[in-house]
C-alpha cells in the first residue's frame, strides 16, 4: 500500500489500521469512528413501503441488506460504535412542516398519501410498519437509533452532539438512499468538520442507478472517500 497517499488526520493515532478507499486509503482509528445506518426502514427496504409506493424500484435492496448486517458485525467486533437513523414523523405530520415547508412540497411520501387519501398516515408514521427498521437490522443494546425529520442526519437532531462527545469524527455511511438522506448526512457532516466514508455496496439509491453512480463521484471528488464492506472487513480485522 502507497504509505505517501494515506489520509491521516493529526487527531488520528499512527498506529491506526488504513482503509482501502477511495480517492486515496485512509486511517481510520476504530474509537474515533461510527458506522451509520440511514433508514433501513420498510419505507426504503421493502416492497409496499413508501418508496415501492410512489414508484421507485426497491426489488434489489436484498444484498445491500446482507451486507449492511456484514458491516454492522465487523463494527461490532472492532469496537466500532453503530447509530441507525429512521426517518419520518408524528402520523398527523405535525414533524413534517406544513405548507410553510418545502419538505411539504417536495416529500414524495407526503405527495404519494395526498394522491392516496386512504393511506393517510401510513407513510414514514412513528409508530406504523412503514417506519420500522427491516426484520434483518435489530440494533443491539449498544447501538444508538436516532429519529429524524428531514433527509440529512444533523438536521433537527442530536446526532452532532452524540458524536462530539463520544469524540467520533469519523463516519462509515451505509443505508438508502444514497442520493439523498446518505449523500445530505454526508455532505452536512463534511460542513461539521467528520471524515466521511461512503461503503458503495451498502448504499441503494432512490431512483436510476446513475443517481448512485453521481454520488460516488460527489463523494470521491468533494466530500469525502469511497469503499466497500470488504475493505472494512480488510481494515478492522485485526484491529
Ligand atoms: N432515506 C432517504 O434517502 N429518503 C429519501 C426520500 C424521502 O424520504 O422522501
Amino acid at each position: 500500500m502507497n504509505s505517501v497517499n494515506t489520509i491521516c488526520a493529526d487527531f488520528t493515532k499512527e498506529s491506526s489500521p488504513v482503509l482501502e478507499s477511495l480517492p486515496e486509503p485512509i486511517k481510520l482509528d476504530p474509537s474515533q469512528t461510527a458506522l451509520i445506518v440511514v433508514d433501513m426502514q420498510n419505507a426504503y427496504a421493502s416492497q409496499g413501503g413508501y418508496l415501492d409506493l410512489a414508484g421507485f424500484d426497491v426489488t434489489a435492496t436484498k444484498p445491500v441488506i446482507d451486507k449492511i448486517k456484514q458491516a454492522v458485525d465487523i463494527a461490532h467486533q472492532a469496537g466500532i460504535q453503530v447509530i441507525y437513523f429512521r426517518n419520518g414523523w408524528d402520523n398527523k405530520y405535525v414533524e413534517a412542516g406544513g405548507s410553510g415547508s418545502p419538505n411539504y412540497h417536495k416529500s414524495n411520501a407526503l405527495k404519494t398519501m395526498r394522491k392516496n387519501p386512504e393511506i393517510e398516515g401510513t407513510l414514514l408514521a412513528k409508530g406504523g410498519w412503514d417506519y420500522e427498521l427491516v426484520d434483518e437490522l435489530s440494533p443491539a443494546p449498544q447501538d444508538i437509533v436516532i429519529d429524524k425529520p428531514r433527509y440529512s442526519g444533523f438536521a433537527n437532531t442530536n446526532f452532532d452532539s452524540v458524536l462530539r462527545s463520544r469524540g467520533i469524527r469519523n463516519l462509515l455511511l451505509t443505508g438508502i438512499a444514497t442520493n439523498v438522506c446518505v449523500e445530505s448526512t454526508l455532505r452536512d457532516g463534511f460542513f461539521l468538520e467528520y471524515f466521511g466514508v461512503l461503503l458503495d455496496d451498502a448504499c441503494y439509491q432512490a431512483g436510476p442507478v446513475e443517481a448512485h453512480d453521481a454520488t460516488l463521484y460527489n463523494v470521491k471528488t468533494f466530500f469525502g472517500w469511497v469503499s466497500d464492506v470488504a475493505s472494512m472487513q480488510q481494515c478492522f480485522s485485526n484491529s
